[in-house]
């Protein structure tokens, strides 16, 4: 197992009439694929939310490469993919270099210059989503998984140890979801990004992934995803919240 890089210690939130989490305890060690799996409401984006530093949690601690999150200065480590990046308005008459090159305003400050080889940098986070060939066209132009890949692309350009993204594939056409996925993979096995993702494409992602873990308020279940198929149907029950079937797809296929 490579180092911790999040920990997360008895984290509980609550929103004003709602227990959203209830003593969370993560650890996702460098090098991890992993994705947090959950129905409506499972407090998912939540999660995501107290890693980031968005939310305070109301109680536990979070600690980033070891240090509180209050005290992590070093953003730049962490990429983030929100969930509404692909509905900017895309009427919006910028390139893709320029959406790219927008990812290093947190590094820079608004005023501040761009760095000599910035577009260098901007071709290699274009390249490493497959996305090169694009880099002159008007983001409005280019299709919902397209759109995504730039918004990856624009959190890479700052080199970041960890990306974090809160269900990329949405606005993604089915026939593209794996694709995108293994392009996830290549990030993640060729350029060491540890990845941490919320999805809804449990079957898609599970190709890539190295880890899952099941929430429901509570962490169900957190291990290597081939370990996930020995949850008992009581485990599953619980983190559902109603009775699951469990469907081998493989069998499917085979019959
Ligand atoms: N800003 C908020 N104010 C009050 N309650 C909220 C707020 N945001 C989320 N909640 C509630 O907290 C719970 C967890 O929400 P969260 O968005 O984290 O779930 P999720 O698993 O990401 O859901 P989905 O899969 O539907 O996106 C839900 O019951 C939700 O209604």
């Amino acid at each position: 197992m490579g180092s911790p890089l999040i920990n997360l210690h008895n984290i509980s939130y609550q929103y004003e009439q709602t227990k959203a989490l209830i003593d969370i305890n993560l650890t996702i060690a460098e090098g991890d694929f992993l994705a947090i799996i959950g129905p409506n409401g499972s407090g998912k984006s939540t999660l995501l939310k107290i890693i980031l530093g968005l939310l305070k949690p109301t109680s536990g601690e979070v600690l980033l490469f070891g240090k509180p999150v209050n005290q992590f200065k070093e953003k730049e480590r962490i990429g983030y993919v929100s969930q509404k990046s692909n509905s900017f308005n895309t009427g919006f008459p910028a390139t893709v270099t320029e959406v790219v090159r927008s990812g290093l305003v947190k590094k820079t400050g608004l005023f501040h210059r761009y760095p000599a080889n910035v577009n260098k940098q901007v071709r290699q986070a274009l390249k490493s989503v497959g996305m090169d060939e694009y880099s002159m066209k008007n983001i409005g132009d280019l299709s919902g998984g397209q759109q995504q890949r730039v918004f990856i692309a624009r959190a890479l350009i700052s080199n970041p140890n960890v990306l974090i993204l809160d269900e990329p594939t949405v606005g993604v056409d089915s026939k593209n979801v794996k694709s995108f996925y293994n392009m996830l993979s290549h990030l993640n096995r060729e350029h060491n990004i540890t990845i941490v993702l919320v999805t809804h494409d449990v079957d898609a992602v599970s190709k890539s992934i190295s880890h899952v873990a099941c929430l429901n308020q509570r962490i169900h279940f957190h291990g290597f995803k081939n370990e996930m198929d020995q949850m008992s149907d009581e485990q599953l029950e619980a983190w559902y919240g109603h009775a699951v079937r469990k469907v081998d797809h493989q069998s499917e296929v085979k019959s």
